[in-house]
């Protein structure tokens, strides 16, 4: 028996000024859930996430968390809903548990219960024996934690990350996913943001495209591996450093039309019609001084993808 659904978009429509962001979006995610919304740059992914948290108020449709409406019932709604955004909100020369207690006392809680809340947290993120700790002295994996233990503090049914793993390297972005698994497994509803098919393969039970502001497939990971743009050859990398925006442009104007760039943070996303492009762009990325740490191609996916359908035929045969 699926678990009942925390949180829906139903026909949601976002402008900013003249410019459509997201055109009729609509999206369910239960509890026990975690979905992850991938798309291009400027797809409207953020927008997705921030109306759903109910930063942004939609010009069309519903967004309705356990059928509490921002309209009808902004507190409600807002106290079922946590949003961990992209950079960490964090103070820098605070503790952990100094954070925690500012921003519980911002969500209006107080004596007893903001002190067993504060505790809760951070036990929740494993960072009770770091508790009396500055955050200057975090690694980026520690302050995303932080970040993702302010948002529980309410403990809210649904959780909202945007791009979580844009900063993290990959051993802080697998122990990411391991605290998501078990909110899920508590029953939390979760949506996050990505750039990463092989991530949301591994770590979501869904997924949902956006292209251009609208949502053009979703399901859960193996369904759209046969159906979603897998035939291309990918990279995916981890930087030393962000890269700073006249580098991002100068690398674009070098790469072939074919050939496409995502950066978020320092993960980056190089995807081409053949591995040959994917090479040659790979090379004109590092003659511009993009300095890699560590990167990874998934092949593994398309291999699979390719491998069961060849299984499944040699059975019928
Ligand atoms: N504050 C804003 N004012 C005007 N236009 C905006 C604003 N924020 C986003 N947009 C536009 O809305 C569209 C969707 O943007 P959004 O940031 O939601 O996409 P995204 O998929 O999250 O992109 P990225 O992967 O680069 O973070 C884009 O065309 C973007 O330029």
């Amino acid at each position: 028996m699926p678990l009942p659904v925390a949180l829906s978009l139903v026909d949601v429509t976002v402008r900013y000024g003249a410019r459509t962001a997201i055109e009729r979006v609509s999206l369910d995610v239960r509890r026990g859930e975690i979905v992850g919304l991938l798309g291009p740059n400027g797809s409207g992914k953020s927008t997705t996430l921030a109306v759903a948290a109910g930063v942004l108020d939609p010009v069309g449709g519903t967004v309705t968390v356990d059928e509490h409406t921002r309209t009808a019932d902004p507190v409600g709604f807002a106290q079922r809903v946590g949003l961990v955004p992209q950079e960490p909100a964090v103070y820098e020369e605070l503790t952990a548990a100094a954070n925690l207690t500012f921003f519980g006392q911002l969500y209006g809680l107080t004596g007893h219960d903001l002190r067993r809340r504060v505790t809760r947290a951070l036990a929740r993120v494993k960072l009770t024996d770091r508790a009396q700790d500055r955050v200057s002295a975090f690694s980026g994996g520690m302050r995303q934690r932080l970040n993702l233990a302010v948002a529980l503090l309410h403990d809210p049914p649904v959780l909202l990350l945007d791009e979580p793993t844009a900063s993290l390297d990959p051993a802080s972005r697998d122990a990411l996913f391991a605290d998501l698994t078990r909110f899920r497994d508590d029953g939390h509803a979760i949506l996050l943001t990505t750039h990463h098919m092989d991530e949301a393969e591994a770590g979501c039970d869904r997924i949902a495209v956006l292209e251009g502001g609208r949502l053009a497939a979703s399901g859960p990971p193996a369904e759209l591996l046969h159906t979603h743009r897998i035939d291309r050859a990918v990279l995916y990398g981890h930087l030393r450093t962000r890269p700073p925006k006249y580098l991002e442009r100068a690398i674009r104007q070098r790469l072939n039309a074919r050939v496409e760039l995502e950066i978020t943070g320092r993960r980056l996303r190089l995807s081409a019609d053949t591995s040959e492009q994917l090479g040659t762009a790979l090379a004109a990325l590092l003659v511009e001084g993009l300095e890699l740490e560590s990167f990874r191609t998934p092949a593994g996916a398309l291999e699979r993808a390719l491998r069961s359908e060849e299984c499944e035929t040699g059975e019928r045969a």
